[in-house]
């Protein structure tokens, strides 16, 4: 898998002031910094405020990779050094593209433009739409700003709104739309632009819950579709677990951990690791992929891959038989919102959380398929689902 964006021992440090006298107490801070000490005690000696210290992070193509922490941790900090909106003090962020590395803290303003304009775009927070201007003038943004051709803006724009399943709307005016509509445009907006690389800091926070579960699934609908690299911010444990393919926690400053949501839940690095996760209900965060047997791990007869130990299931590309009689699978892209079916198999996302998983399992009774894009990776039964509680502690 290839990485798309790279903190490398990046430390973000705010010094007032100017010159020599500043770079000094950025200097006294650097050598603090590194002895361990914590962001009031640095300031009360240095006069400079910590952001981020030595943040070494990966972010694979094509992943969503979420920084979570308390206020204060750093969070936007991390995330802004990520398009040049905050200066890096010491060390790189390395966007890596066909040219090779490109490192957005040492480089010049016209590549730091080319950067943000072909692949690092920042959400902001509100999307901030025009409400004078239609759903369409609104996608179209990002495209006219840049200088885009009438034909390309119409095309990409018409693709865009129907990946959001907005097409019918494109002649209203975003004041006529429901909030969570507009947030799908404000979506649909994001990721019209040729960035491949979207930062996003907190885009859902204000939103009531029902609203912003829809726009989650959006969101990780969206991104199966065009494959986007995305780093999120949030502080909301439950959205981080159901976004993110890699978390990464913070505390005053620095990472405490970083890795797959099924690593941080089963081995927290540190007792603030610990707490934080005390406070997720199981049943939302503890999604398939974290309970599932992978696909490579079932035994196999020939082509067919065989679903449960008994070998009665035996699935070999996307059909399914059970004792040798073929069975209906139905998939659920979006298993929250629809009933299992009367007989056969449930196919759908690894992402979905075990709660929609039990349900399913109880209706049908049969192994669930589970995909990402597409593609199966995993299987899991009532069995799985009870081990994978159990190993987080949420059984009980
Ligand atoms: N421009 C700035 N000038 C001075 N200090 C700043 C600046 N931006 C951020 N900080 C400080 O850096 C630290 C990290 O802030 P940051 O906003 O990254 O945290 P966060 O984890 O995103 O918090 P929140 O969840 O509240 O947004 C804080 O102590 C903050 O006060």
């Amino acid at each position: 898998m290839a990485t798309a964006l790279e903190f490398r021992d990046v430390t973000i440090v705010f010094a007032p002031g100017k010159g020599r006298k500043r770079e000094a107490a950025i200097d006294r801070a650097m050598t603090m910094i590194a002895e361990g000490a914590d962001r009031p005690t640095i300031s009360d000696a240095t006069g400079v405020v910590l952001g981020v210290a030595h943040a070494d992070l990966a972010v694979e193509q094509g992943r969503i990779s979420v920084l979570m922490g308390l206020s204060g941790s750093g969070k936007s900090t991390l995330l802004r050094a990520a398009n040049g909106l905050n200066p890096v003090t010491r060390g790189h962020v390395i966007v890596h593209g066909e040219q090779g590395e490109q490192d957005i803290a040492s480089c010049g303003p016209a590549t730091l433009r080319d950067i943000r304009r072909h692949r690092v775009a920042m959400v902001f927070q509100q999307f901030g739409l025009l409400p004078w201007r239609t759903v369409r003038e609104n996608v179209a943004l990002g495209l006219e700003l840049r200088g885009d051709t009438k034909a390309a803006i119409a095309n990409k724009v018409d693709e865009q709104l129907a990946l959001v399943g907005l097409t019918d709307w494109a002649e209203n005016y975003a004041s006529e739309l429901s909030g969570g509509m507009q947030q799908r445009v404000g979506l649909a907006r994001a990721f019209a632009t040729d960035a491949d690389i979207l930062l996003m800091d907190e885009p859902f926070s204000a939103l009531d819950p029902l609203i912003r579960a829809k726009l989650q699934d959006d969101l990780l609908e969206l991104q199966q579709a065009v494959n986007k690299t995305i780093l999120f911010v949030s502080h909301d444990l439950d959205e981080a677990f159901k976004l993110g393919d890699q978390l990464t926690l913070l505390e005053g400053g620095r990472m405490v951990q970083s890795g797959t949501p099924k690593d941080i839940m089963l081995r927290p690095a540190t007792p603030y690791v610990a707490s934080f996760l005390e406070h997720m209900n199981p049943l939302h965060v503890v999604t398939g992929a974290m309970v599932m047997r992978p696909i490579e791990s079932l035994p196999r007869d020939g082509d067919a891959w065989l679903l449960d130990d008994a070998g009665r299931y035996r699935m070999q590309g996307d059909s399914v038989t059970i004792e040798d009689e073929p069975v209906t699978v139905t998939s659920l892209p979006d298993p929250a919102g629809s009933g299992a079916p009367s007989s056969g198999l449930v196919r759908c996302p690894a992402a979905t959380p075990v709660r929609d998983l039990m349900r399913i399992y109880g209706e049908t009774g049969h192994p669930i398929i589970l995909t990402r894009r597409g593609d199966v990776v995993g299987i899991c039964d009532g069995q799985d689902i009870l081990r994978g509680l159990g190993d987080v502690g949420g059984a009980g």
